[in-house]
């Protein structure tokens, strides 16, 4: 199936009030390997890495928050714990000399779960540009 299409579906189904594969580790139904955990955030390392470290950042409460291109005002402090929970995961995993944080907005960036998610990437040279 089309890359894109798919993604679109994906992104379709959520905000008609779908649910999302995230949905169901944050409600531990899946299990995951927990980075860093607070009432609104929580931390898990991708199941595809790729890098030595690959966490992935997510507001628990979706709220609309499907992607950063779909943010509204009331999201900014939500969006502000996101960036600083990445900050203590690279702490955590020892990568504050070098990480990456990456967003991934629709189908054109790849994005593939339609949860706002904060890729953390580290523990390797990273290149520039991404590709
Ligand atoms: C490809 C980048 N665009 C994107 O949208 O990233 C979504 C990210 O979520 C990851 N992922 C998907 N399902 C699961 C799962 O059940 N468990 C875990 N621990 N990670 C998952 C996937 O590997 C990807 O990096």
């Amino acid at each position: 199936l089309d890359e894109e299409a798919s993604a679109k579906a994906a992104a379709a189904t959520v905000d008609a009030g779908g649910l999302t594969i995230f949905d169901k580790i944050i409600s531990k139904e899946i299990p995951s390997s927990i980075v860093y955990e607070d009432e609104k955030v929580l931390a898990f390392r991708d199941i595809n890495p790729q890098a030595p470290v690959h966490v992935l950042v997510i507001p628990k409460l979706r709220d609309g928050l499907t992607q950063l291109g779909k943010a509204i005002p009331g999201h900014a402090e939500i969006l502000g714990h996101l960036l600083y929970v990445a900050r203590l995961v690279a702490e955590k995993e020892g990568i504050l000399d070098g990480f990456r944080v990456v967003i991934n907005n629709g189908p054109g960036a790849c994005q593939s779960v339609y949860h706002l998610h904060l890729h953390v990437l580290g523990g390797r040279q990273m290149k520039w540009p991404p590709g």
